[in-house]
């Protein structure tokens, strides 16, 4: 018998070598599980025009997640029941929603763009969940939701921000939200005061849910590969919510975080933070929110005028010069001197701090949203 020139662990290298390149030249339009999927993905342009592949497109955000034990351990994680009904929110070519459809009673994907709804409908079909299925084919932040009990979803990394508001804030009930979310912006979600990435997302995210870390998730395991790792985070509504105006409660914060590493007192005794919150004292509107996820989960909507007993046409003394600024700066120094709180940092004060602060605020009769102020006088508590 003649022994082969070269050592069998080469050959099989080799033979490797090539099952690798046969599965990347033939991967369908449903990514499989892959090794390094980056290698995979980093095909010929013309060959991503062939039948059964959907060119992918970065600018959506794109990025399809194709190991097969992660997206099992999504679902896992997940804890859905076989009654739910999930939220996924941008399935593209469906690798989680089929996973999502064999686990729930239904699943509800809202997908932007339309060659995805098409992909991901065609495969619900290819695997007979298609009734179980339903696409709407909307931008998720315009979209209206239906009633679920999750989300699950490895989301589109540049509408995180606004869509993490519209989950957590978006007046629907809910159990959890597993979100699959760039790594640093977990970190952001997950910061406490006094770490570097403390912030107002953090801040407003935590008044009203509890958040997670499940597992980080490396860059490689997405075709195309993009450029930085992500995390797996679960996000829990809390069951008791301070009663506090969230639209009052978000302007506030917004205030403090202007500049999260200034204190408070500097950022608040600002000529044009005075003149703004004497104008909400006087009554005046300042214009629209200026916080776009206001509107998108209807904080705004529903607020009447209120009138006060005392007899001011607004009822409130409505200072308006020089003088009124200077006396309306200084209330707003009392407030903060009262509670000690003029030197400190926004990024090291805590949830509980913040609603104290804003109480007393509240209680000098100095409001943060235009709304808040004309509202029967509501404070935190
Ligand atoms: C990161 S990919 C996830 C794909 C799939 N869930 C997976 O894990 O393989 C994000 C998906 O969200 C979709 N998308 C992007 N922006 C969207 C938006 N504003 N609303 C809804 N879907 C969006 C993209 O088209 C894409 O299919």
């Amino acid at each position: 018998m003649q022994l082969p020139e070269k050592p069998l662990s080469t050959l099989i290298t080799r033979l490797r070598l090539l099952r690798h390149k046969h599965t990347a030249r033939h991967t369908p339009r449903h990514a499989h599980d892959q090794h390094n999927a980056c290698k995979i993905w980093n095909r010929k342009p013309e060959e991503s025009q062939e039948p059964g592949y959907v060119r992918l497109s970065k600018s959506r955000g794109q990025h399809l997640l194709v190991n097969q034990r992660i997206l099992d351990s999504i679902v896992r994680k997940s804890n859905i029941m076989p009654t739910d009904t999930v939220l996924e929110i941008g399935p593209g070519t469906g690798n989680l929603t089929i996973k999502l459809l064999q686990a729930a009673r239904r699943v509800v994907a809202v997908e932007v763009d339309e060659r995805m709804v098409e992909a991901v409908s065609n495969r619900a079909a290819e695997h007979e969940l298609r009734h179980k299925l339903t696409v709407i084919g909307e931008d998720a932040l315009k979209a209206e939701f239906p009633q679920f009990d999750l989300v699950v979803a490895n989301i589109p990394y540049n509408i995180s921000s606004p869509l993490v508001g519209k989950i957590v804030f978006g007046g629907s009930s809910y159990r959890s939200a597993t979100l699959l979310l760039q790594k640093e912006f977990a970190r952001r979600l997950l910061a406490n005061p006094g770490d570097s990435e403390y912030n107002r997302l953090a801040v407003n995210v935590k008044l009203v849910a509890d958040v997670e870390l499940v597992m980080g998730v490396s860059k490689r395991e997405f075709v195309p590969c993009p450029r930085v790792d992500s995390s797996v985070v679960i996000i829990r509504p809390k069951a008791e919510i301070p009663n506090v105006d969230l639209a009052e409660w978000r302007a506030f914060t917004r205030t403090c975080f202007n500049k999260k590493n200034k204190t408070l007192g500097a950022t608040l005794k600002q000529k044009k933070k005075v003149t703004e919150l004497l104008q909400i004292f006087s009554g005046a509107r300042v214009g629209e929110a200026t916080d776009p996820s206001d509107s998108c989960c209807g904080l705004l909507d529903g607020f009447d005028d209120e009138s006060d007993d005392d007899d001011s046409p607004n009822g409130r003394s409505a200072p308006e010069s020089e003088t009124g600024a200077s006396f309306f700066k200084e209330k707003i120094v009392q407030v903060l001197t009262k509670v000690g709180y003029e030197d400190r940092r926004p990024s090291k004060i805590s949830n509980q701090e913040f609603l104290h602060l804003l109480k007393q605020f509240n209680q000098a009769g100095i409001y943060f949203h235009p709304a808040s102020s004309r509202q029967p006088r509501r404070v935190a508590s």
